[in-house]
């Protein structure tokens, strides 16, 4: 025997009591208050009420990283869900998106329903929502274009969440629509701190800075995502150290473009595979004598100067080295990776990754970089293999950025106390802020040169 539905609709009062049940705080919060009122009087509670605000501010102005990690995605989360998505704006989008179903006995229109908002970040929304029976993602994802434009969004992405809940990344709008400056070049090196080297900005308005010193660095992104650029400002923002023999550049570029021009530059420069193996090799025996250094020492890591160097491996089209060519050479390289990986930080053997296409081949090497940033990519499988599990649910849409030069260097990175994706953009170094770095170093070998040979 099926089960009969009823012809009459729910109760008002029952829908209601409903909405109170899932809805607790939005009870309890306006009665505590009116308690408050009533048992400290008006002028206690204002008072109360004006402190927790001051409170808050302070806060705010104070420790902008805590404020930004605890306080301000539930503060944006509350105000996005309630003033902006929840009511007939939601209720009206989703019926003009023809995203109901409709009782089949009432004619009643059941609009799905908005379960949680997360605002991890300003510009990105996360929304689960719950489907009624008979709805399915496919729906959803055929009206993605319409649901965009009545939400006002800028983009939208979708992903299941479990049975019958599905998850609206809502992308709400472009915080970078202006490419931004290359970093500036200092001269003296005692300016330059390796730990935190400005490369662009965040979607905050603060700048986006890495930490050379001690770490690796893996970037991905589809050919023009702009992944040079990262490295680019590394580099200028380091121009003196290497000048002055703090920073050595190991560089493996088997195709040859933009970074050709930094072969000048370069403590060691590889433009094959084989090449780059060799070097690779080398880079090894480096960090292992420096080892052996810092052990007879008893020292347990290094400062950099000319002594003891800041050495950084760049490995571009990273994914090609360790998939497409010679099995044997990608077998020892994903071994010596994983030594500097392991044991390079200590001793000042950074390495930064760059790779097109995120692949099996390069997730288990991904574990080794301790900073990694996601440009476009084309798939959204990318995203959570560049920045781990469920970094796209969160709002990484790395694989929504559209693929126009207007977005080059834009990605994601995650904020690493809180978990959290953060949008990015990468400053722009072009071809002759790349030159003037060249000429920078090179200006300075030949001024010390010329103090040794007198
Ligand atoms: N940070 C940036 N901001 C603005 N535009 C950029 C940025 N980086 C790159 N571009 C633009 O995008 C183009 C492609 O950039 P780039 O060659 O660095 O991409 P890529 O990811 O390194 O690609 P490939 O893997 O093919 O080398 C550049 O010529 C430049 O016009």
């Amino acid at each position: 025997m099926g089960t009969e539905s009823s012809k009459r609709k729910r109760g008002a009062e029952m829908t209601a009591a409903g909405w109170v049940v899932r809805h607790p705080g939005s009870v309890a919060a306006p009665a505590a208050l009116v308690a408050s009122g009533v048992e400290l009087g008006w002028t206690a509670t204002g008072g109360i009420l004006g402190g927790a605000a001051a409170g808050l501010g302070a806060w705010y102005r104070a420790h902008p990283d805590t404020f930004d990690r605890f306080a301000a995605p539930r503060i944006r989360s509350w105000q996005r869900r309630w003033l902006r998505y929840i009511g007939p704006r939601w209720r009206n989008a989703l019926i003009a998106c023809d995203l109901y179903t409709t009782h089949r006995k009432t004619g009643e229109m059941r609009v799905p329903r908005l379960v949680r908002v997360h605002s991890y970040s300003p510009s990105v929304d996360t929304l689960t929502v719950q489907l009624h029976p008979g709805q399915h993602l496919r729906q959803f994802e055929a009206k993605l274009p319409e649901l965009t434009e009545a939400l006002k969004v800028e983009r939208i992405a979708i992903e299941r969440v479990k049975p019958r809940h599905i998850a609206l990344i809502v992308e709400r709008r472009e915080p970078f629509t202006e490419v931004i400056d290359a970093p500036e070049m200092v001269y003296d090196s005692d300016a330059v701190d390796p730990t935190d080297l400005y490369v662009g900005e965040t979607e905050y308005g603060t700048d986006w800075r890495i930490p050379l010193l001690g770490q690796h660095i893996f970037a991905a992104g589809a050919t023009g995502a702009g992944k040079n650029s990262i490295v680019a400002s590394l580099l200028r923002g380091v121009a003196p150290l290497i000048r002055d023999g703090s920073v050595r550049l190991w560089l493996c570029d088997p195709k040859q473009m933009e970074f050709a021009k930094l072969a000048g530059i370069a403590h060691r420069y590889a433009d094959t595979e084989t090449a780059a193996a060799e070097l690779v090799d080398e880079y090894v025996e480096d960090m292992q004598a420096t080892q052996r250094q810092l052990q007879q020492q008893g020292r347990r890591k290094i400062t950099p100067s000319p002594l003891t160097p800041l050495n950084l491996l760049v490995l571009d089209e990273m994914g090609a080295l360790l998939t497409y060519g010679d099995p044997n050479v990608a077998r020892g390289l994903r071994k010596q990776l994983g030594l500097v990986g392991s044991q390079g930080r200590a001793t000042g053997h950074a390495m930064t990754g760059l790779v097109q296409e995120p692949t099996k081949d390069t997730v288990p090497v991904r574990d080794l970089f301790t900073t990694r940033v996601c440009l476009r990519v084309t798939s959204a499988a990318h995203v959570d293999m560049v920045l781990g599990e469920n970094a796209r649910l969160r709002g990484a849409l790395a694989d929504e950025i559209p693929n126009d030069p207007a977005t080059a260097g834009i990605g994601y990175v995650i904020r690493q106390r809180s978990r959290v994706p953060m949008r990015v953009r990468a400053a722009y170094v072009n071809d002759g802020e790349l030159d003037e770095l060249v000429e920078f170093v090179r200006a300075g070998w030949r001024s010390a040169d010329l103090r040794v040979a007198a």
